[in-house]
């Protein structure tokens, strides 16, 4: 499970801007059958695990720490009015009030009930500047402090956490509000009983890199109610790559600032790269206040 289970004193991270901010420890559930090969290719047997999954606040406490950081405050808001880089048209309450719908020509896959399990965009949601600070701002921090290789349990990614991405974290929170969160209630909305909870309890920058490092994810299913990558760089600067997920047999790819969206259950991987680089910025959302349905929903995709 890549969303935590487990709430650990160690697991807070000292910041390189001198505060310390807790940092749960995440854990990814181990998928069922046997491993497919290196890239990610069809497993030869589906087995049932008996692990617990925990998608939900009830269930992981942790999350109601996580997922604060991501929730824009009174603070930014006046920061974000001081710099009017929004025309001076945004107020707290315009952006609570759920205001913003998806404008943004998606594709969807693996059909599930009125609806989709996995979607992906057919144009970018970050534009390329945009994709490039956020890659910028990553590899600055890491110069410093380092990419993490532990914080997902049995499947760790190479990432940096955006809460150490101040300005890519500022960013974000306003784009969950005005892209991502509308985009997510127009592909999922049908299955969700209040589409307006989505809350992004994990985000984190992936680097992939095929001469040195982490080169792909096996595959495992995210500990959250939906999923998403959105690709930082252009397709041109690898080759391989994309989300691999067992119902297809095959990587979904999307270029640069484009997102795929997918229920955390489905079991999926990152498909390996053979040159160059893949950066990815990848996030974990729940439904606050929907733990039994957060549950139920995540097992019945489960066990399709
Ligand atoms: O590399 C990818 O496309 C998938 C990443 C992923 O599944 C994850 O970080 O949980
Ligand atoms: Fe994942």
């Amino acid at each position: 499970m890549r969303i935590s289970r487990l709430w650990l004193a160690s697991g807070f991270l000292q910041s390189s801007f001198g505060f310390q901010f807790p940092h749960p420890l995440f854990e990814r559930i181990q998928h069922e059958g046997s491993f497919p090969t290196a890239n990610c290719q069809r497993q030869k047997q589906r087995t049932h695990s008996t692990t617990t999954l925990w998608v939900s606040e009830l269930h992981v406490p942790a999350y109601a720490e996580s997922k604060l950081p991501f929730i824009l405050t009174e603070e930014d808001m006046q920061q974000l009015q001081q710099s009017n880089i929004h025309g001076g048209q945004l107020t707290l309450q315009r952006l609570q009030e759920q205001t913003y719908t998806a404008n943004i020509d998606y594709e969807s896959l693996i059909p599930y009930q009125d609806g989709f399990l996995l979607h992906k965009t057919i144009v970018p949601i970050f534009n390329a500047h945009e994709c490039q600070q956020i890659i910028d701002e990553a590899e600055f921090i890491a110069s410093q402090i380092e990419w993490t290789r532990n914080r997902h349990g049995n499947y760790p990614t190479t990432d940096l956490p955006l809460v150490e991405l101040p300005q890519t974290l500022k960013f974000l929170k306003v784009a969950l509000v005005q892209r991502i969160y509308p985009l997510l209630r127009s592909q999922f909305g049908m299955f969700l009983p209040d589409p307006n909870k989505l809350r992004l309890a994990d985000g984190f920058v992936v680097k992939y890199d095929a001469d040195q490092g982490q080169k792909e994810l096996k595959p495992h299913r995210d500990g959250s109610v939906l999923s998403f990558n959105i690709a930082l760089n252009p397709a041109s600067e690898f080759e391989g790559g994309g989300t691999w997920f067992a119902s297809l047999d095959a990587a979904v790819k999307i270029d640069q600032g484009e997102i795929v969206s997918h229920s955390s259950a489905l079991l999926h991987g990152g498909h390996g790269i053979t040159s160059g680089k893949r950066y990815i910025l990848v996030g974990f959302v729940i439904l606050e206040e929907y733990a039994p349905f957060s549950m139920r929903f995540y097992n019945q995709v489960r066990n399709l």
